[in-house]
């Protein structure tokens, strides 16, 4: 059977193509979740995209999917500088996951540079655009307990 990641998406990630695109580039995160999911359908694995403004939101939807998924890639936009509730969702559930950020976050405003998830992360990619999708599903596959290519 197909192995499942969730591919999270927090606030303002919605108007990525509009938003910033010279920080954050032209794709969309319609274009993200496509690729996404071509990706991972060539790996065997499926991708559930779930995108909110909202930290409760975010932190209802890794609550359930305790035992529904094998990783998390999370992209948790400003909520990465700011949620607690976000990392202990994560840490609660016990999913492994991957932090990712379109643009370097360590180039940007100081405040930025803080996470509340990257100590817990399996793997933190930032300043890879929106390639950094790409590159966390492959380390998901690859080293997440993925089983790739399984029926
Ligand atoms: O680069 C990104 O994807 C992150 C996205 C955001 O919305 C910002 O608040 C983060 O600071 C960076």
């Amino acid at each position: 059977m197909a192995q499942k990641i969730l591919l999270i998406n927090g606030p303002n990630l919605n108007l990525l193509g509009t938003r910033e695109p010279q920080i954050y580039g032209s794709a969309t995160l319609n274009d993200v979740v496509k690729q996404a999911k071509i990706q991972a359908s060539e790996l065997s694995i499926q991708v559930e995209a779930f995108q909110s403004n909202h930290e409760g939101a975010i932190v209802d939807k890794i609550q359930a999917a305790r035992g529904e998924v094998d990783a998390v890639i999370i992209n948790p936009g400003a909520f990465t500088h700011t949620s607690v509730a976000i990392r202990d969702a994560l840490l609660g559930v016990g999913i492994p996951f991957v932090e990712i950020h379109v643009s370097n976050v360590h180039a940007r405003e100081p405040w930025r540079k803080h996470s509340y998830l990257s100590d817990k992360a399996q793997a933190v990619i930032c300043g890879l655009g929106v390639f950094g999708y790409t590159a966390a599903i492959e380390f998901a596959a690859k080293h997440m307990k993925v089983n790739v290519g399984t029926s």
